[in-house]
């Protein structure tokens, strides 16, 4: 049975300067996250600390009790595709693709040649010949054929075009219904992916400051539009995260519970705001603030 990947009191600085800060996240089997933050923030540092390419400077992570660290057996379970590329820069992509076989568990050789020839990707090229996009369709190709229990994706969509984006979001939903396994996501272009990942993680000033379902996020989102007196007062008291005016209505972002006993005046509209906006407001520094 696939264990867990527990990410304990894990915090990270690189001289002087704290990047991550005690951080607690539990990665289950067969889920899809999304690990979103400015630019940065750490993401990518969290990513090389689960796959033990970076040493923690505090903290564990474990998989079914064991540490990751220099633990190549649990280590073999996880595949992490980044911007780095760790490929000797004249292997042809063919080739490449034979060594990841032999390096994992094994890689799925159908899936491999089907999506090649979707993505056209010439599988004859050498690495340093292609361009950066095909350089992500190839790891991406890696990333869903490979066998492993986590697929780490660090910008998956680095260079890709939006057709190609499309193509390879429908490849990653495809691959998980056929063979269900944890994806974890960090990207910037959050609508894109809002409707792919289950469980959003934001990591803002070296935290998490939010772990919860894309759902229960969404339904925390609300914006309240109108006149700007009518909607302060509505307002007031709530958790307002951001806010914006429109000609001579003001909207105001609010995240977390509305006071359902406050009476709501004719002249606003309140509605439900997207994954996007919501990261945007929460993680501008100079208005943001979670309620717990
Ligand atoms: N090897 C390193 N040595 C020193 N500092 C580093 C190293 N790697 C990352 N950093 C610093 O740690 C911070 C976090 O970087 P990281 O790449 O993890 O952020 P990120 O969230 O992935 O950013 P982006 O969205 O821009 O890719 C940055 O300030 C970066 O300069």
């Amino acid at each position: 049975m696939v264990k867990p990947i527990k990410i304990t009191h894990v915090s990270k600085t690189f001289g002087k300067q704290q990047v991550l800060d005690d951080i607690n996240l539990t990665i289950e089997p067969e889920t899809i996250y999304g690990l979103l933050g400015r630019n940065g923030a750490g993401k990518s540092t969290l990513f090389n600390i689960i796959t033990n390419r970076l040493p923690l400077t505090r903290g564990e992570v474990t998989i079914g009790g064991q540490s990751v660290t220099n633990n190549d057996a649990v280590l073999n379970r996880i595949y992490l595709m980044s911007e780095a590329n760790l490929y000797p820069s004249r292997m042809r992509v063919e080739d490449i693709f034979k060594l990841t076989k032999q390096l994992y568990q094994g890689m799925d050789e159908k899936l491999t040649q089907s999506l090649t020839q979707q993505f056209g990707l010439n599988s004859h090229a050498r690495f340093n010949k292609l361009s950066t996009g095909s350089r992500s369709i190839m790891k991406l190709i890696i990333a869903l054929a490979v066998d492993v229990d986590y697929v780490i994706l660090d910008e998956p969509t680095l260079g890709l075009d939006a057709n190609h984006r499309r193509m390879f979001y429908d490849a990653l939903l495809d691959s998980y219904a056929k063979r269900p396994r944890s994806f974890v996501i960090s990207t910037h272009l959050i609508e894109e992916v809002s409707q792919l990942i289950e469980r959003v993680w934001v990591l803002q000033d070296h935290r998490i400051m939010i772990d919860e379902t894309t759902e229960e996020m969404l339904n925390k989102g609300y914006a309240i539009t109108g006149p700007i007196n009518d909607v302060s007062t509505y307002t007031a008291g709530l958790n307002v995260i951001g806010h914006e005016e429109l000609g001579h209505l003001v909207v105001h972002y609010v995240y977390g519970d509305l006071d359902n006993d406050r009476p709501i005046p004719d002249t606003i509209s309140i509605s439900h705001i997207d994954l996007q906006r919501l990261f945007i407001y929460l993680t501008n520094q100079e208005v943001a603030k979670v309620e717990n």
